[in-house]
C-alpha cells in the first residue's frame, strides 16, 4: 500500500516511558452539532448545542505506529494516494485564540506522524516566514499532509495551522472551506479568551465537528477544570468530553489524533465524477510561481491536464501536482477528498482567486462556493522615502502583493509625500506585519501614513451621483472626502468588540470603551473571575491604539475580538491645520499645527519645465527631501509618545 517503514512510536526520540504514560491517558471523543438554548448571547444569536454522540473512556494499551516517509534514501516519496479513498482520508484545522499552541501541536503532530523527525527542525516548524518567527505568531496559515496508522489502516491526514489573531480571521474561514472538522485548542491557565469565541462560531456556523481540547496541562498554574467550566459556559461543551493534552510535551496527542480519525467525519467525495476542486489559498514561489492549494471534492487530477477556473475564461496546464508535506512532494494524481497543491504557470495569484472553483477545461463545473473577495478595514499611505526610490519600491509592493492578495492597492498623490500608493489592509496588525515583511524580504523601506477606515459618503445632488458614478461613495484617503455641502450623510464602519477579561478590570475597560464612543451590549461572567463584555463601538476608535491601552490597563490579561457591524452614520469634517499633540502620561509635552499643503509643487515645475531644466528640478526634490524628513520626525514621535491626530 506504500513504500514507507514502519518505525514503533517509542522510536521517534520520545522514550517508552513516557509513551506508555500517553497512551494510558484516558480518551474522551466529543461531537458537536445542533443548536440550542445558550445563556450566552453572541452577536450572531448563535444557540450553540453540544450533542456528544457517543463518549468513550478508554484504557489505550495499543501500541502507536507511524510510517517514515521522510527517511527514504532516494528523497521524499509518495505512496499511491489512489489508495486514500475519501473514508481514509480526514481534513482538519487547528483554531485556537492567540498564543495557545497551535503551531507546537503542529509540530507534534507532525512528529508523531513521522513527517519531521523530531529536534530536526525549529519549533513552530509551519511557521516560516521570518516575521512569524521574530513576533512568534503565525500570519499565514500552512498546510501539511501526513500518513496515521490506526488500527491496521494508514489514514491520510490534511492539517492546516492557522493565525489566531483577529486581523487573519480571513486566513481561518478560507482554511475551514478545506476542512471537515477542527480542533479547538483552550489554554488551560488563560482560559476562554476572545479569539476561542470567534473560532468556535466560525467553525460551528460553517458546520464543522470541533473537537474542543485544554492545552498546556504541564503548566504548574494550569486550571484545567476550572478552564473545562468556562468552556461549558461560554460555548455549552460538556467538560467531560474535553480532551487535555500538552502540545509542548506530546501528553494526550496521540489521543487526540484517534479522535480526529474517529470524530471528524471524512470528506464527501465521488473519484468518478468529473474532477472540481475548491482553491483555498495560494501564494508566489520566486522559483516556480503561484503555488495554489486546492481541495479535490470530485473527480482526480494529473498532470499536464488542461484546467479552467470558474471566475476566468483562461485555460492552464497542470505542470506539477503534490502534496504538502510540509514541503511540496510531487504526486502522479489527486483524487477525491484530497488536499494537495497545483502549479500551472501562474504569473500572480491574483489569477488563483481563493473561493475559485478549478475544472478540466473540458467539463467545467458551477461554482462549489462563492468567492469572497477580503475586506479591507484599514487603510494607509505608503511612500518611498525619496521619489528616486518610487520603481524600487513599487516593484517591491508587487512582489509582496504577489504573496498576499488581500492587500488591496491604487495610485495616490500627496503634496507633501509625492507620488505613492494607498494600500488597505485587513487590520493593524496586517497592516505591520506588511510592511516588516516589505522590509525584510525585500530590503524597501517606506514612510506610511497614519491608517484610518473606509467611509462613505451620500450624495445630495445628482450632478455628483453622475461624475462619480455612484450614489455613496467610499472614501480610503481623507483627500478624497467629499466637500460637506454636497454630501447628505457620511457614515463610518462599526463593529461589534468583544473582550474576555478578570472582572476586576471590568471598570476600567468600560471608561476605555465609553471614551471610544462605545455602546455596551453585554456583559456575562463565565465564572466567579472572568466575564465577557460586547460593545458596539466605531471602528476608527479600535484600530490605533485601542488595543495597547486595553492590554496596558489589564496588564495584559484582557483579549479582544471584532468583527464588522455594519455602518452608521457619523459627522466628518475636514479640519486643517492639523493640530499634533504629543503627551507624555497625560501631560501635553509638545504641539505643532501642521498647515495645508495645497498642492504639489514639485510635481508642477517639474512638468512646466518639460524635464528640462534638472537642475531647478534637483533644486526642488531636494526641498521636497527635506519635507519628507520632516514627516518622517513626525511618524517616529507618533510611535514614540502618544500624538492626537484628527483629520
Ligand atoms: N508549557 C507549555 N507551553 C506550550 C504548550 N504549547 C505551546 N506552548 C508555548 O506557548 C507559546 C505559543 O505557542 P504557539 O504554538 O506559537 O501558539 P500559536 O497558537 O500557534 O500562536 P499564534 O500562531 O501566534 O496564534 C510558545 O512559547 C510555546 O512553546 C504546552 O503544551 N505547554
Amino acid at each position: 500500500m506504500h513504500c514507507g517503514r514502519f518505525r514503533r512510536f517509542g522510536e521517534l526520540g520520545v522514550g517508552i516511558k513516557q509513551l506508555a504514560n500517553r497512551l494510558s491517558s484516558r480518551r474522551i471523543h466529543g461531537r458537536l452539532s445542533s443548536a440550542h438554548n445558550s445563556s450566552l448571547a453572541h452577536p450572531k444569536s448563535l444557540r450553540p448545542r453540544v450533542i456528544f454522540n457517543s463518549i468513550r473512556s478508554v484504557c489505550c494499551s495499543r501500541v502507536v505506529f507511524a510510517v517514515d516517509y521522510s527517511r527514504d534514501p532516494d528523497g521524499p516519496k509518495l505512496p499511491d494516494l489512489q489508495d486514500f479513498p475519501p473514508e481514509l482520508i480526514r481534513n482538519f484545522c487547528i483554531v485556537a485564540h492567540v498564543d495557545h499552541g497551535k503551531s507546537t501541536l503542529a509540530d507534534r503532530i507532525l512528529e508523531i506522524t513521522g513527517t519531521i523527525k523530531p529536534g530536526s527542525h525549529d519549533n513552530q516548524v509551519l511557521d516560516r516566514l521570518e516575521v512569524e518567527r521574530e513576533r512568534g505568531i503565525t500570519v499565514k496559515a500552512q498546510t501539511a499532509s501526513l500518513f496515521y496508522e490506526l488500527d491496521g489502516k494508514t489514514y491520510l491526514l490534511n492539517l492546516i495551522d492557522t493565525p489566531g489573531h483577529v486581523d487573519f480571521n480571513y486566513e481561518v474561514a478560507r482554511s475551514l472551506a478545506a476542512c471537515q472538522g477542527v480542533v479547538l485548542l483552550v489554554d488551560a491557565n488563560q482560559g476562554v479568551q476572545a479569539q476561542t469565541l470567534a473560532t468556535f462560531y466560525s467553525a460551528f456556523e460553517a458546520d464543522k465537528t470541533i473537537i474542543p481540547a485544554l492545552n498546556k496541562i504541564d503548566l504548574k498554574h494550569a486550571n484545567p477544570d476550572a478552564v473545562a467550566a468556562q468552556m461549558k459556559k461560554a460555548l455549552d461543551i460538556e467538560p467531560s468530553e474535553v480532551l487535555r493534552i500538552s502540545a509542548k510535551l506530546g501528553t494526550g496527542v496521540p489521543d487526540l489524533l484517534r479522535a480526529i480519525v474517529h470524530r471528524i467525519p471524512p470528506p464527501v467525495g465521488n473519484v468518478n465524477k468529473p474532477f472540481r476542486g475548491l482553491v483555498f489559498d495560494s501564494w508566489f514561489d520566486k522559483r516556480r510561481g503561484v503555488v495554489t492549494l486546492v481541495a479535490v471534492v470530485d473527480g482526480q487530477l494529473k498532470k499536464e491536464d488542461k484546467i479552467s477556473f470558474v471566475s476566468s475564461d483562461k485555460v492552464y496546464e497542470v505542470k506539477d501536482i503534490g502534496l504538502m508535506r510540509p514541503d511540496k512532494v510531487s504526486a502522479e494524481k489527486l483524487y477525491a477528498g484530497q488536499v494537495g497543491y497545483i502549479m500551472c504557470g501562474m504569473k500572480t495569484t491574483k489569477e488563483a482567486q481563493i473561493g475559485d472553483t478549478v475544472s478540466h477545461k473540458s467539463s467545467p463545473v458551477p461554482p462549489i462556493l462563492p468567492i469572497r473577495p477580503a475586506k479591507q478595514m484599514v487603510f494607509a499611505g505608503v511612500y518611498p522615502e525619496d521619489q528616486s526610490q518610487n520603481e524600487s519600491l513599487r516593484g517591491s509592493l508587487d512582489k509582496l502583493m504577489l504573496n498576499d492578495s488581500s492587500v488591496s492597492v491604487t495610485m495616490e498623490q500627496s503634496a507633501a509625500l509625492g507620488q505613492g500608493w494607498r494600500l488597505g489592509f485587513l487590520g493593524l496588525l496586517h497592516m505591520e506585519v506588511f510592511l516588516q515583511r516589505l522590509e525584510y524580504e525585500h530590503g524597501a523601506t517606506c514612510i506610511a501614513t497614519i491608517p484610518s477606515v473606509p467611509y462613505r459618503a451620500k450624495f445630495k445632488f445628482e450632478k455628483q451621483i453622475k461624475e462619480f458614478r455612484t450614489e455613496v461613495l467610499t472614501v480610503v484617503n481623507p483627500q478624497s472626502i467629499p466637500e460637506a455641502s454636497v454630501v447628505s450623510e457620511f457614515s463610518e464602519p462599526w463593529v461589534m468588540g468583544t473582550i474576555l477579561t478578570p472582572s476586576e478590570y471590568m471598570g476600567e475597560i468600560l471608561a476605555i470603551c465609553m471614551e471610544r464612543r462605545a455602546q455596551q451590549k453585554n456583559a456575562t461572567f463565565l465564572d466567579n473571575t472572568r466575564v465577557l463584555m460586547q460593545f458596539h463601538m466605531p471602528l476608527s476608535e479600535v484600530i490605533v491604539d485601542f488595543f495597547d491601552i486595553l492590554k496596558s490597563k489589564t496588564s495584559g490579561y484582557a483579549s479582544f475580538d471584532y468583527e464588522d457591524a455594519g455602518y452608521r452614520p457619523c459627522t466628518l469634517v475636514k479640519q486643517f491645520p492639523v493640530a499634533i499633540q504629543a503627551t507624555v502620561g497625560g501631560k501635553i509635552i509638545a504641539r505643532e499645527d501642521l498647515k495645508q499643503l495645497r498642492k504639489d509643487v514639485v510635481a508642477q515645475k517639474i512638468y512646466s519645465h518639460g524635464g528640462r531644466d534638472k537642475g531647478r528640478a534637483q533644486k526642488l526634490l531636494n526641498r521636497q527631501k527635506e519635507g519628507k524628513a520632516r514627516m518622517r520626525m513626525v511618524e517616529t514621535f507618533r510611535y514614540h509618545t502618544t500624538v492626537l491626530l484628527k483629520f
